[in-house]
């Protein structure tokens, strides 16, 4: 990847607000991007220079666009992409980012947990699966009260559910099918990890130099789903130094280039490893207005083989989701002026075309002399965006 000359091709697959965001970061580089989603005016399809709509599912429909556009890179922004066929573009030369093998290995769960926990050692919660309803009610027992029901397949906690006892199974089962995405019925069931705070750990994994680190991002969940995240994240130094080694370790086994979102659940005496993202994270967006390089000018550095300097946050900074409240295809927001007026406070307006409830469509950034103050200026710039 040494001094490759610009522009290249690259081609998105997935074309949501992260991929808005890398997509503005590779064209700023003179980059050629397609934007290809399961529908029309994606976000990132509204700056790309070219779009596709289709199932990315289907292999077919994958081969078809990679006929058509013969991009140099391809590059993974969700999870639900028919991944053997990544394999196959690899092998016929596509550089797939980080690796066709990354993609596949983190697409489910379950595969990325054996991983980490068999493989390589690490601690994570307690966990089983189950393909039945009797099946989880049996490891459910074994795994104990309150656990974590989750679908192998989904992302952004749907089908998720906190089990508290053994009379909650039923309707924790019948969530996570409802939630699952694709054909499979298989279930994770993980041990409840009363964490003292949760972090992202933004690594970035580079062709010719080592890997480096974003400062550990914090967040808060709902349903499973991020609200709010900050930087730095206020872990000790110790804490930070673990969750790098085990990111390094994950990152490593995996291979390829580009930056992983690394998930850790943040205990008194513990650094329990979650989950990963092979690509830039939702909690990440924070470094839209924290870092001198976002952690999409980062990927796209990494996968360039562009040097990486230095990573420097600026100031304590936070990020708060813009949400839908209902069904809607004519999106409008309102008060946009008012959540603005503040100094150091941005909002980004994905242009989603269409809202459900819970859907976020935009998240408003801060910051501040403290952490304090950038999460109360961010979740108050982002109260005050109404999505009607
Ligand atoms: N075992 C657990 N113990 C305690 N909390 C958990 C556990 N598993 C998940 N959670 C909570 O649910 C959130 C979402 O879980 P997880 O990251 O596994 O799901 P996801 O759907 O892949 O999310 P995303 O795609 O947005 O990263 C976590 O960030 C955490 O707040
Ligand atoms: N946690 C993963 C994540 O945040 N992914 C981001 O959300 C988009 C899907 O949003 P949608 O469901 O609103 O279409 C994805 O395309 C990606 O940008
Ligand atoms: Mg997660």
């Amino acid at each position: 990847m040494k001094n490759l000359q610009l522009p290249q091709k690259i081609m998105l697959l997935g074309a949501g607000e992260l991929g808005k965001e890398f997509a503005i970061a590779a064209q700023r580089l003179g980059n050629f991007v397609v934007a290809v989603d399961r529908y029309a005016n994606a976000p990132a399809m509204q700056v790309a220079d070219a779009a596709e709509v289709i199932s990315m599912l289907d292999g077919d429909d994958l081969e078809r666009v990679v006929e058509k556009y013969q991009p140099d890179f391809i590059v993974p922004e969700i999870e639900a992409i028919r991944t053997e066929k990544l394999s196959e573009f690899e092998q016929r030369g596509i550089t797939v980012i980080p690796t066709a093998a990354a993609t596949s290995y983190t697409m489910n769960r379950d595969r990325i947990r054996e991983l980490a926990a068999h493989e390589l050692g690490i601690r994570t919660a307690k966990y089983a699966y189950a393909t039945s309803l009797e099946e989880l009610k049996l490891v459910s027992t074994d795994i104990g009260f309150p656990n974590v029901v989750k679908p192998v397949m989904s992302s952004s906690g749907k089908g998720q559910s906190i089990v508290k006892s053994p009379e909650e199974v039923d309707r924790a089962w019948e969530y996570a099918i409802e939630g699952a995405r694709g054909d499979t019925q298989k279930i994770i069931v993980e041990e409840f990890i009363d964490f003292e705070i949760e972090i992202t750990l933004m690594t970035v994994k580079q062709w010719h130099a080592p890997t480096v680190f974003c400062p550990p991002i914090a967040h808060r969940q709902e349903r499973g789903d991020y609200q709010e995240s900050w930087q730095p994240a206020g872990i000790s130094a110790i804490q930070t130094q673990a969750a790098e080694a085990i990111s390094s370790k994950v990152t490593d086994a995996l291979g390829g280039a580009g930056i992983f979102g690394v998930e850790f659940f943040i205990t008194q005496d513990e650094v329990i490893f979650s989950e990963l993202s092979p690509r830039p994270h939702d909690t990440g967006m924070v470094t839209l207005i924290s870092q001198n390089l976002n952690e999409f000018e980062l990927h796209l550095r990494a996968i360039l083989g562009l040097p990486i300097p230095k990573i420097e946050v600026f100031a304590p900074s936070a990020s708060a989701v813009i949400l839908a409240e209902k069904h809607s295809d004519c999106i409008n927001f309102a008060n946009v002026a008012e959540a603005l007026q503040v100094a150091d406070t941005d909002i980004k307006l994905f242009g989603k075309p269409d809202s459900r409830p819970y859907r976020r469509m935009g998240v408003a950034l801060a910051k501040g002399k403290t952490i304090a103050e950038a999460r109360e200026k961010a979740n108050t710039a982002a109260d005050k965006v109404l999505v009607i």
